[in-house]
């Protein structure tokens, strides 16, 4: 069975037709990258897959059941665009912002028991900011910051997660330890991942699939791993020069 199915899925903000008529699988264990232009509809896509958006026409299933019925959505981690940013004396400590994962689950006036603090370490050691526990989340660097949320998502061990550029903004060595560890998870944990991304040449060796979006559309034409330039080209509406990788055949924009 398929973990997700949009069906005939459109959105749009008060008159601004945003998604038009989007069908879609994704089965359990895929690791899918979302690609396209700014303003093409991706976080828009994830926010309505997630459920913090309802469809304007059309229906998103998990395990064939409408997502507006399942009360108990802990199975779906969403680790957002990175929108924030902590002055260095923000009151909050590592281990603290990723238990916050758990209130989500709990409720936020259950006191976190032992196995509950257990599971907060666990998550900070797959995503290896373990040793970090007690600093502020406001001296951290970029790519430990968003590792940090990945492990506040991590916490109420999903089926699925789903990421929003997680990579914006951090420098190339933490984007490399951050895709090892998603990898890690879909490969080793078995979670079922969707990230929206522009990272086309950093990804196209993990990903099993790429879905490409262009104003409001899947390119069905692009879902593939072994992208083109002319296929990069349309979908992003401007052409793409690309080189191939000797060791795996993935893209780049030179
Ligand atoms: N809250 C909102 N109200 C009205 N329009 C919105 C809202 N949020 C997004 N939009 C519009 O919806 C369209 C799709 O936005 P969306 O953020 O889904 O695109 P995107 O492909 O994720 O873009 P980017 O790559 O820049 O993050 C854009 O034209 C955007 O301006």
């Amino acid at each position: 069975m398929n973990l997700i199915e949009l069906k005939n899925v459109s959105f749009a903000y008060d008159t601004k037709k945003i998604l038009n008529n989007i069908s879609l699988k994704i089965n359990k264990g895929e690791f899918v990258a979302i690609i396209g232009p700014n303003g093409s509809g991706k976080s828009t896509l994830v926010n309505i897959m997630v459920g913090n958006l309802i469809p304007t026409s059309g229906e998103v299933l998990y395990d064939g059941v409408k997502l507006q019925n399942i009360k108990s959505r802990s199975f779906i981690s969403y680790v957002p665009q990175k929108s924030y940013s902590f002055n260095a004396s923000f009151p909050a400590s590592v281990e603290e912002v990723v238990s916050m994962g758990l209130y989500a689950k709990k409720g936020i006036f259950k006191r976190l028991s032992k196995k509950d603090w257990e599971e907060v370490y666990e998550a900070l050691r797959i995503v290896d900011m373990l040793d970090y526990k007690h600093r502020l989340i406001g001296r951290l660097s970029g790519g430990q910051l968003q590792r940090v949320f990945i492990a506040r998502s991590l916490v109420v061990k999903p089926e699925i997660l789903f990421l929003d550029e997680p990579t914006t903004g951090i420098d190339a060595k933490s984007e490399k330890a951050l895709y090892a560890i998603l990898e890690k998870l879909n490969k080793e944990k078995g979670i079922t991942i969707v990230m929206v991304t522009h990272d086309v040449w950093a990804i196209t060796d993990k990903v099993s699939r790429i879905i490409c979006m262009s104003e409001g559309k899947i390119n069905e034409k692009c879902e593939a791993v072994d992208l083109t330039a002319g296929e990069l080209a349309e979908v992003y509406g401007y052409p793409v020069k690309i080189t191939k990788h000797h060791h795996n055949g993935s893209v780049k924009n030179d």
